[in-house]
């Protein structure tokens, strides 16, 4: 058992393991938990609440979690001291009993700490950050038809920007390599010309790794095969015509780990046009395929030509007799998108997504906006999974001004919870709550955020705590 300084474990419970990247859950597991910053307060007891009512009904007393209490954020610096913002207690304990949920935790903005949101997913290399938007009847929402999104964001959780590698303007280190950069490493690329960065500007760095790319659209497509067919689609996002070395390499390495590792499993896009032009005209010649797949290829050179040429006969050789014939439409479609298209297609095109695998920041982004479409962030959960620990969170933050108000909606981390609880195994524990938060909905019972938006407008709305007791009343309704 580990041993912590301020902070001691329920005395009755057991410790979750890891294998292979599943867990390993006994009927009385201990689970840390973070309060959080800001609306934590109100969000967290009430969603206690409603985990453990949900495991009660469902399992009658032969399942129940000990929840341990451990500490980060402003809660942490008045139990530790000052700047003890992420007590190694905590981390001892989310190591050591493999899952955990946690509450928001606020960053400041220009200086100060980083995120200790973000530390936690790179000290346990929580590499996806896995957040479904969908939609539960009766949610009121800015959209027409918001039942028709049924998303998942697949983030990569700990490079990109988030690396948090960057240096102020002014400062030592970003003068010597803003010189280092106009004087030396891009006069030494001839693709970027004579351009030359501003001396007075900030510098960050964007690191985007294949492994780090890659094992997030490996546990993505892990996740798509898990689906029902016509939900069974990975879309790779991306900004890879201006990024191409960083988000452009995603999209690459994405399509490698598919068509490789996932190949008797999976069909791209492309391939599935090179396959039913085949389909439609079975004697259409190489040329006339690329000239389909490819709408400019008339303009293109000579050799550009060959290249498609060339890819159009690979596809054909390498996958019509198990594709061929129809049979790609039974496989996960993996296609991708550029980033700023996505943000209009999931609201122009919602049904026609379904894993959405992105980048870290293009993630972050892009979990608000969906959320955005099936009721707000109210209603937007997360969980940060890796191989051998994961920490469920919601996708929002602190929302401090409406801290200490009970009056925030709760959803958000009750949903989280439902994702633990899946996770765990749980699954009728975890019914029973999307029971309860659509059977509440449902009849109104809602806080100010979706009573505002419902028509006509509930007053007055629910607060926080009774948002919870009316999940609970309608486990069973
Ligand atoms: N994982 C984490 O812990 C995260 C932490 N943060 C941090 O949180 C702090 C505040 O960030 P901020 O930009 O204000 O974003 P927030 O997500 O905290 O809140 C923005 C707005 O979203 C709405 N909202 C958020 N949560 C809920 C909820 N549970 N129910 C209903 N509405 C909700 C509210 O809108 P309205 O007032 O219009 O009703 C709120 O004012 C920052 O320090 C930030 O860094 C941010 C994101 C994630
Ligand atoms: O850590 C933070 O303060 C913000 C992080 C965030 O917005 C997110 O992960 O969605
Ligand atoms: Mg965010």
């Amino acid at each position: 058992m580990g041993t912590y300084e301020k902070i001691t474990p329920p005395d009755t419970g057991e410790r979750i393991t890891f294998s292979n990247g599943e867990p390993n859950v006994p009927d009385n597991p201990i689970i840390p938990f973070i309060r959080g910053d800001g609306t934590g307060v109100d969000i967290w007891p009430a969603a206690e609440k409603v985990f453990d009512a949900a495991v009660a009904a469902a399992y009658g007393g032969k399942r129940k979690i000990s929840w341990f209490k451990v500490y980060a954020g402003d809660e942490a610096c008045e139990k530790y001291g000052t700047y003890q913002y992420l007590p190694q207690d905590t981390l001892e304990a989310i190591k050591e009993y493999g899952i955990a949920i946690k509450g928001p935790l606020t960053t400041p903005i220009g200086g100060g700490i980083r995120s200790l949101n973000v530390a936690l997913r790179q000290i346990f290399d929580l590499y996806a950050c896995i957040r479904p938007c969908r939609y539960y009847a009766g949610t009121p929402s800015p959209h027409k038809n918001p039942e028709k999104l049924d998303v998942i964001v697949y983030r990569e959780n700990t490079e990109d920007i988030y690396l948090g590698i960057e240096w102020r303007q002014g400062s030592e280190i970003a003068d010597k390599l803003i010189h280092l950069l106009n004087n030396d490493l891009i006069p030494a690329t001839p693709e970027h010309g004579n351009k030359q960065i501003p001396l007075d500007a900030g510098i960050g760095i964007k690191p985007i790794s294949k492994t780090g790319s890659q094992r997030l659209v490996r546990r993505a497509m892990k996740h798509a095969l898990r689906l029902p067919p016509n939900k069974q689609m990975v879309t790779l996002v991306h900004k890879g015509n201006i990024m191409k070395y960083t988000e452009g390499a995603f999209r690459d390495w994405g399509y490698e780990l598919a068509t490789t590792e996932f190949r008797a499993e999976c069909v791209t896009e492309r391939e599935s046009w090179i396959l039913s032009n085949k389909e439609r005209h079975p004697d259409i010649s190489l040329e006339d395929n690329a000239r389909q797949i490819d709408p400019g290829y008339d303009n293109l050179t000579a050799e550009k030509k060959a290249q498609i040429c060339g890819e159009v006969e690979s596809v054909l050789n390498a996958i019509w007799s198990t594709h061929g014939n129809g049979q790609w439409k039974n496989k996960v479609m993996v296609n991708d998108r550029i980033a700023d298209s996505i943000f209009q297609q999931i609201q122009t095109r919602p049904d026609e997504y379904s894993i959405l695998a992105t980048m870290n920041l293009n993630g972050d982004y892009l979990s608000d906006a969906a959320a955005a479409i099936v009721g707000g962030l109210g209603m937007g959960p997360g969980a940060n999974i890796g191989d051998e620990c994961a920490v469920f969170e919601a996708t929002h933050g602190t929302a401090p001004k409406h801290a200490g108000l009970d009056r925030i909606n709760p959803g958000s981390v009750i949903l989280s919870g439902v994702m633990m609880l899946e996770f765990m195994g749980w699954q009728d524990a975890a019914d029973l709550i999307k029971k309860g938060i659509g059977g509440a909905i449902a009849n109104r019972e809602v806080t100010y955020d979706l009573a505002r938006l419902m028509t006509p407008p509930v007053e007055p709305p629910l607060k926080c705590s009774e948002f919870a007791l009316a999940v609970i009343k309608h486990f069973h309704s």
